[in-house]
């Protein structure tokens, strides 16, 4: 079995539990991070720490570890489950209170670490492309729970996921309430359009994702323009690729959308360049984890 961080103590996984009376089941009351690991390096591991710890202040949740020892419980618990290539589950919640969704009522945050092996996306994933829909579940207004918050509020992301297996396919696009094109259910999405590179502004409502990021700085490195800028459904079906960006999913490319075939129906060629670049990166960036 797994061995799990759990508040200070590396635990076997049968002993990993925590409260009936904790706010992150109760209410959805903390955030959390999915990230890499690769060849024996946790990839973006700074950027991902970095965020929880933005998600965390915006959440006004003091995380009671420093983001050093945070660091060290990650590598330390890809140790401690023998992880070159894995994937990693860390949660910090408000913690343990009584059953009224005050904060206050909650002493001390729960934190925990899970590493473990990954369950990897078909290939044919990846060679032949996603057929995604546009779904009625729009994303979280900024305003009322920012996206940007990785928070364990899914319930928005659940649903649309739903409404595409409604309509047999794996993924869906959520728009914002104005209508512009949001992101995925858990990954950012990208338009190519004659060479240049399109992504949503992370102020629309969306999570900035990190390989999203990592993306945009591989194909400004290859000189390729790139641009944060909203746009529509059509925008999307008037573009000559798409591709989806997610710390699972790494770079998926998206050939049907809403019935609408995408450039010639198969994955582009800027995206398979993209995906490329990728793997490449993944072999070197990040903390190794064994010395
Ligand atoms: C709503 C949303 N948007 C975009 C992304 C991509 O962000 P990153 O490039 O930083 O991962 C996410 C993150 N989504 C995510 C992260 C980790 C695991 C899984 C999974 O599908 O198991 C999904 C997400 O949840």
């Amino acid at each position: 079995g797994l061995t799990i961080y759990l508040d200070g103590e590396y635990l076997p996984e049968e002993k990993a539990v925590v409260s009936v009376f904790d706010h992150g089941l109760l209410y959805g009351d903390g955030v959390f991070e999915g990230i890499r690991a690769y060849h024996g390096r946790v990839f973006k591991l700074k950027e991902h720490i970095d965020r929880l710890y933005e998600s965390a202040k915006s959440i006004l949740l003091e995380i009671p570890l420093s983001r050093e020892e945070m660091q060290e419980v990650v590598l330390e618990t890809c140790r401690r489950n023998n992880i070159r290539d894995g994937y990693i589950r860390l949660v910090v919640t408000r913690g343990r209170g009584d059953l009224g969704l005050d904060p206050k009522k909650c002493p001390r945050p729960t934190v925990f670490c899970i590493a473990a092996t990954i369950q990897l996306y078909p290939p044919e994933f990846y060679e032949k492309g996603l057929e995604v829909i546009t779904v009625p579940t729009r994303r979280n207004v900024p305003e009322a729970l920012n996206p940007r918050i990785k928070s364990l509020n899914y319930l928005n992301n659940i649903l649309a996921k739903i409404e595409a297996g409604l309509y047999g396919v794996q993924e869906a696009i959520m728009l914002t309430s104005d209508g512009y094109v949001a992101e995925a259910t858990g990954d950012n999405i990208f338009i190519v359009k004659n060479g240049k590179l399109i992504t949503p502004p992370p102020h629309l409502g969306i999570l900035e994702g990190i390989t999203r990021n990592t993306v945009m700085a591989l194909a400004r490195e290859k000189g390729m323009a790139v641009f944060e800028k909203t746009f529509t459904r059509h925008d999307i079906f008037i573009a000559d690729e798409c591709f989806l960006t997610g710390t699972a999913a790494e770079i998926i490319p998206v050939v049907k959308v809403d019935g609408r075939p995408i450039g010639d129906g198969r994955p582009g060629a800027v995206t398979w360049e993209l995906i490329h670049a990728f793997r490449e990166l993944t072999k070197v960036d990040g903390p190794a984890i064994y010395p």
